[in-house]
């Protein structure tokens, strides 16, 4: 059947598919199952295992998508698999035509697919949507997004909200300037298209390609200096999140460029942020900056999730700058700011009042033009530019009332350097090395309550924790690790309960559903993405972890 907007905005309760990413376009991944539970967890065993294939064995982070029957997994190198739920056989499969020249800055990922009407849509590394027939692959559309020879690229699984497609891009390592868009899925034709970075002030464009003012607030110059502002980065790397409860679509936005932030001083708005957008006109209805003036690429794209707290309606952000915040999802009113890792340098806390961070002058890389002119002062910082928490999407519990996070915890040295823009080259301004902070371990995932602040229980892991979580009312959370287990623990407390090796790191988030009485779980095995690639000290110490592209799916070995 056509998947329409009133199943999307169902999601979350549909336990026969999954029908977008984060199960459910509040971001939740929260499944209502019980079936397997924390009693019957330890008979889960392969029902099936389906391999990409080929020379392309590197950074599988998707999610899969299930509808109609069918699994529509995406795959590194832009690629996409149509998969047959009962049997595991291939459908069909599309390998979009990449140019030689894509520049996508943390390795060749793409977080999964959306699906609308008849058709399953995702971004490629050349800054392309394609849209192709469910049933048969074809292309029914593609529309070419921007210019991957100006640093260009689209990682995240688009959104539907509204029945809008949204989409963001990736890029913000190379001077692009940051956007949200607005399209009719079933067409791809652009119905707005929304800026990130304040002074390309809001146009959306009417059907003749005409801007139109989006009554968007703002001040050319205000939050940027100079020109700054026109090659200020801000990228929508991750996607977004939808609450049909608040009609609202929030999108994270990346790292301002340059790294070196004493080359644009101010806010810089709205890099490091989070944006609640109108999804029909992409107008920002609110707009909250974790990090403003980031001068560490802590970035602000992680996923706004939303959920009910004391009665009403709030969104949590575990943000890579190693804090998490509680906001009203409706107003974007700052609750609650409180740290989930043990070690952060940049600042001591988040003023409630104002929702800025109380910076430490001190740690700060310094400007090099105050010294030498080719390289400012080295300082250590913590949490690492690869984030207290990075692209692995959190789960979080209506059960429980718990946010599960995968953290990392780490430094690195930073420092600055003069640079100036040229297209298509790299515009960070700043050299680091990426050090351990434990000698045990790096990752950990960890039970967030919202209500207190407080850290409930972890699971510490030696490797960076870089797959997503699910949590299920079977009161397990399923996590997968970059050894190469996908694990599944018990929600209230932590303790393991079944572990399988998939035989490649897990840097993808498990999803479940149920056909024929029998629930399903499955998740994608391919270690990549950044850390092998940016890693600094870590990379070198899970250089034994090999490399793979693979779906599994799980269910219990008898019958309950
Ligand atoms: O600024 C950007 O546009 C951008 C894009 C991406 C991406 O699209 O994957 C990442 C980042 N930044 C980034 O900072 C980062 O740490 C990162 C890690 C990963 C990954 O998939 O492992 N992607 C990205």
């Amino acid at each position: 059947a056509d998947i329409t907007n009133a199943m999307i905005e169902n999601a979350a309760k549909d336990t026969k598919n999954v029908l977008s990413f984060g199960m459910g376009t509040q971001g939740q991944r929260f499944s209502t199952l019980t079936q397997i539970n924390t009693k019957t967890v330890g008979q889960l065993v392969p029902a099936w295992s389906f391999s990409f294939g080929g020379e392309k064995q590197r950074g599988q982070e998707s999610q899969p998508i299930i509808a109609n029957g069918k699994m529509f997994v995406t795959a590194s190198y832009s690629r996409i698999y149509a998969i047959d739920l009962k049997t595991g056989n291939k459908l069909w499969k599309y390998e979009h035509r990449l140019p030689e020249a894509i520049m996508p800055c943390c390795d060749v990922v793409n977080r999964g697919a959306a699906v609308y009407g008849n058709l399953v849509i995702f971004g490629t590394l050349d800054a392309q949507l394609v849209a192709l027939d469910q049933n048969t692959g074809k292309v029914v559309w593609k529309e070419k997004v921007d210019d991957y020879a100006a640093g260009y690229s689209m990682t995240a699984a688009p959104l539907i909200a509204k029945g809008v497609l949204i989409t963001g891009v990736s890029g913000g390592e190379f001077g692009i300037v940051g956007r949200v868009e607005g399209r009719n899925p079933l067409t791809g034709e652009l119905l707005w298209s929304r800026p990130t970075v304040e002074g390309h002030m809001g146009y959306k464009y009417d059907k003749d390609g005409k801007a139109l003012d989006a009554g968007v607030t703002g001040t050319v110059n205000k939050s940027w200096p100079g020109e700054l502002w026109k090659t200020g980065g801000a990228s929508t790397w991750m996607g977004g999140t939808y609450d049909p409860a608040t009609g609202l679509a929030y999108i994270g936005t990346g790292n301002p460029a340059p790294w070196n932030s004493h080359l644009r001083p101010g806010d810089n708005l709205y890099s490091s942020s989070t944006l609640a957008l109108d999804p029909t006109t992409g107008q920002i209805k609110w707009a909250y900056q974790s990090t403003p003036n980031d001068s560490w690429d802590f970035d602000g794209a992680n996923e706004f999730v939303t959920f009910d707290m004391n009665g009403k309606r709030y969104g949590g952000k575990a943000d890579r700058n190693g804090f998490f915040y509680v906001i009203d999802a409706k107003t974007g009113q700052l609750q609650n700011a409180f740290p989930f890792v043990n070690k952060i340098t940049w600042a001591s806390g988040i003023d409630l009042k104002t929702g800025r961070p109380n910076f430490i002058a001190a740690n700060r890389p310094s400007d090099p033009t105050k010294g030498d002119g080719k390289k400012g002062s080295t300082v250590f910082a913590a949490p690492a530019f690869l984030g207290a928490k990075n692209q692995m999407p959190m789960a979080y519990s209506p059960q429980t009332g718990l946010f599960y996070v995968p953290a990392n915890e780490w430094g690195m040295e930073i420092w600055n350097e003069p640079i100036t823009y040229k297209k298509g080259g790299a515009y960070l301004g700043a050299g680091f090395t990426i050090k351990p902070l434990n000698d045990d371990y790096i990752g950990a995932l960890r039970a967030v309550d919202p209500k207190t602040g407080k850290i409930v229980w972890e699971n510490k892991n030696t490797a960076p924790l870089w797959g997503g979580v699910m949590t299920t009312a079977g009161g397990l959370v399923f996590y997968g690790t970059p050894e190469g287990f996908l694990k599944a623990v018990d929600a209230k407390s932590g303790k393991e309960l079944w572990k399988f090796q998939t035989g490649s790191g897990v840097v993808a988030p498990p999803v479940t559903w149920e056909d024929g009485g029998v629930q399903y779980v499955a998740v994608v095995s391919g270690w990549g993405g950044a850390v092998p690639l940016w890693g600094g000290e870590v990379a070198k110490k899970v250089n034994f972890l090999e490399q793979g592209g693979s779906v599994w799916v799980f269910k219990l070995a008898t019958k309950i």
